[in-house]
């Protein structure tokens, strides 16, 4: 079974990520190049990484009108990803034309509650109701869009999983029990994560922060 961690190399230098990607290489199956990324190194950055020979995941959370979404899913044809991210509250029409549009090597998932977020968070949004019910009436948007799968956390994966048994399942907000929550509310380990049906597990600063990113990232690989 391939490796399904994917690290966030979320740093503001290229080269800084350049030399994480050489260190982990071995020990994580794919890289993720979200806005922090894309803001400072653009398409040219995304390339570069992409030549240190690990599937790119494309975490760009694209969420506008459906004509602008499916242009610039058209503008990253060039780069390959094998994952790309938009947000599932763009509707049923921006995920249809965002999946018509991608690459036909490109899983095309869409972004429900992020981790970031409670449920006192997504009332203060306007929408009451539990962090599960929110993300279940999403993944269902979305495979009715057609799209491949979502994010949503290690909470949610394994009913949202029992529904859609051939959806694909990228969960973040994971850490390594006893490691610093952060910004992240909605927590489990990446061994959970994993045992509930997570297809890919997003790390970043657990690994990225790390004194000895290799070490971490080979401890966490570890555990699954
Ligand atoms: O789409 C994502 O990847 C994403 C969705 C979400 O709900 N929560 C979330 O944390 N992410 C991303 O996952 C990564 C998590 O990073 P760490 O919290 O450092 O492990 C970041 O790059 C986030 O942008």
């Amino acid at each position: 079974m391939s490796n399904p961690i994917y690290l966030a190399l979320d740093v503001p230098q290229l080269n800084d990520g350049i030399d994480l990607v050489n260190k982990v290489k071995g020990h994580v199956g794919g890289i993720k190049l979200g806005l922090e990324f894309f803001c400072a190194h653009g398409a040219h950055g995304v390339h570069m990484i992409g030549q240190l020979g690990l599937p790119i995941f494309l975490d760009l959370k694209l969420h506008d009108i459906p004509n602008t979404v499916a242009g610039a899913m058209q503008a990253i044809h060039v780069l390959e990803p094998a994952i790309v991210t938009v947000h599932a509250g763009g509707g049923r029409a921006m995920m249809e034309d965002a999946k018509a549009a991608a690459g036909e090597n490109t899983r095309v998932v869409a972004v429900t509650m992020l981790t970031s977020m409670d449920e006192r968070d997504l009332a203060r949004t306007g929408i009451e109701g539990s962090a599960h019910d929110q993300v279940m009436r999403l993944a269902q948007l979305a495979n009715d869009a057609g799209l491949d799968g979502i994010v949503c956390s290690g909470q949610e994966v394994k009913a949202v999983h029992d529904q859609w048994r051939d959806g694909f399942f990228v969960v973040p907000g994971l850490r390594p029990a006893g490691s610093a929550v952060g910004d992240q509310k909605r927590v489990v380990t990446p061994r959970q994560a994993r045992d509930h049906g997570a297809s890919v597990l997003v790390i970043g600063r657990p690994i990225s922060r790390a004194d000895d990113p290799a070490r971490a990232a080979r401890d966490i690989e570890a555990t699954l």
